[in-house]
């Protein structure tokens, strides 16, 4: 694997299509109609969790795929595909990048050592971060690229109900190379990420969750009734 996939959503958009436990999106045919529309409207990679979703994206479209597994595990609070086990498995079934956790928590497996096996695969490593400092380590260790994904999901990164845009200005000055995740609920927190110095922006809930984009006018509604 060539970093040319990068190259192809290098300065676009990747639509996260994602269906959480519950949700009654929540399967392979579903998230594959997701993805087709996401391609649809000009994106250029989806990012797709689970095994079985990927394989079933992966039948219907050759864009790239930023694979990932959700696992809720009880010795680590590292969720983001925690093992290079199930790294391998996603780029086996046609994910060219892998986006595992790259934050500083216990983990269970050593980052270098993931990974290499993702490298082994024939895939990217996109490393989900939640500080600058993260990142740093991540792409010593041998990471393709971040994601600031992780930012207001750690103890220690800025909580908040915005993207973290101090995060991004921090990586810019850096000079680290990073995709923009987390909270760009709207096309101007897209373009202002990419003008950020993303090198492509990932948006799920504000396309691929209508549950949680619902919530935001039912509750815009209630909060406009008079008292
Ligand atoms: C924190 C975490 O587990 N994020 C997940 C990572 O894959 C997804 O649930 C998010 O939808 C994705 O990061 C895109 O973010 P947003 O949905 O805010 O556009």
């Amino acid at each position: 694997m060539s970093a040319d996939v990068l190259e192809r959503l290098r300065g676009g958009l990747v639509v996260s299509c994602q269906a959480d436990p519950g949700s009654p999106l929540r399967d392979p045919f579903i998230i594959g109609r997701l993805a087709l529309a996401a391609v649809m409207g000009g994106a250029r990679g989806v990012r797709i969790q689970g095994f079985d979703n990927v394989g079933a994206v992966r039948a219907v479209t050759d864009v790239p795929i930023i694979g990932l597994t959700k696992t809720d595990r009880d010795d680590t609070d590292v969720y983001i595909t925690p093992t290079a086990a199930e790294a391998v498995r996603l780029a086996e079934l046609g994910a060219q990048i892998v986006a595992l956790d790259g934050t500083d928590r216990p983990r269970p497996e050593p980052l270098a050592a993931m990974f290499a096996a993702v490298h082994g695969a024939g895939a990217l490593v996109m490393a989900d971060i939640s500080t600058v400092d993260e990142a740093r380590l991540a792409l010593a260790a041998g990471a393709d690229i971040v994601g600031t994904t992780l930012s207001g999901y750690t103890p220690h990164s800025r909580p908040g109900p915005e993207a973290d845009w101090m995060l991004l200005d921090e990586l810019r000055h850096a000079g680290l190379p990073f995709a923009a995740e987390g909270r760009l609920n709207a096309p101007d927190d897209a373009a202002r990420a990419m003008s950020a110095g993303a090198a492509f922006v990932v948006v799920g809930s504000a396309i691929t969750r209508p549950d949680v984009i619902t919530g935001w006018f039912t509750r815009a509604l209630q909060d406009a009734l008079p008292e």
